[in-house]
């Protein structure tokens, strides 16, 4: 039994070409078959269809940055999920707080854009998190749970189903700073109990993810609380040696 089931590779706006195919090499050679754990990496649109094909096997999986949830039209510089599809793309990240926080990502756009995702049976990854002021506060939880009611209103359990919750405390995104394990356990265990209260027996599977500066020496530990189901990786996901060795501490 694998320690963590999940690991998602956010490239955020990096990586290239190359960095697409080594990336896949890296993982093809050092897990070849990647067991319990689903390996997902999400570069910038323009890389996706490269990723695709070289990545298209079991085990490895597309995901897109974010998506528009219209299903077509006048939305000049936008990406839809059909556009996504033809791509083989299968996991969606929706309200990171960097759109949240830089492009207009607020509640009620990440709602609709959860609501399209599952609706359109791609896997929607629903990022919640507090930022400093808030966690310093005491308010980590009552920020979550509010997000979490925003995103989730329209959803029904079998769109639930292709849920994923990514736990990322802002103020430890990209600052090497992280949540301790014991920190992060407390958020997801409040995480769990509210998904099954919502969905019920659905709320049970739905995968939870820590992200904010996990790396190859603290995924373990991370990975190894009961609540964690695995890992939303940023910065350690564009360095092979680092997202492989990320990857092979979620095989357990
Ligand atoms: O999407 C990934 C998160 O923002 C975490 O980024 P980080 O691992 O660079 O802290």
């Amino acid at each position: 039994m694998a320690n963590a089931s999940l690991v998602i590779g956010n490239w955020k706006m990096n990586g290239s070409q190359a960095l697409t195919r080594s990336m896949a090499d890296a993982l093809r050679a050092a897990v070849p078959s990647c067991g319990d754990t689903k390996v997902v990496v999400c570069p910038p649109y323009t890389l996706l269809a490269e990723l695709t094909r070289h990545c298209y096997y079991d085990g490895i999986a597309v995901g897109a940055q974010n998506v528009n949830a219209n299903e077509n039209g006048a939305h000049t510089g936008e990406v839809s999920l059909t556009m996504l599809k033809e791509l083989a793309v299968e996991y969606v990240i929706v309200g990171h707080s960097e759109r949240r926080a830089m492009y207009g990502d607020d509640n009620s756009a990440v709602a609709a854009k959860v609501t399209a995702v599952t609706q359109a049976k791609l896997n929607a990854v629903l990022c919640v998190g507090e930022d400093k002021q808030q966690y310093d506060a005491g308010n980590t939880w009552q920020v979550v749970e509010q997000q979490l009611q925003a995103a989730c209103a329209e959803l029904t359990p079998e769109q639930a189903a292709k849920l994923v919750v990514a736990y990322e405390p802002i103020w430890a995104i990209g600052t090497g700073e992280t949540a301790t394990p014991a920190q992060a356990e407390e958020v997801h265990a409040n995480i769990r109990q509210w998904l099954v209260k919502r969905f019920a027996a659905i709320g049970e599977k739905i995968e939870i993810l820590y992200g904010g500066s996990v790396k190859a020496d603290n995924a373990a530990e991370l990975f190894a609380q009961q609540h964690i189901d695995g890992g939303l990786i940023g910065g350690a996901s564009l360095k092979e040696d680092q997202f492989v060795a990320i990857v092979q501490a979620a095989q357990g």
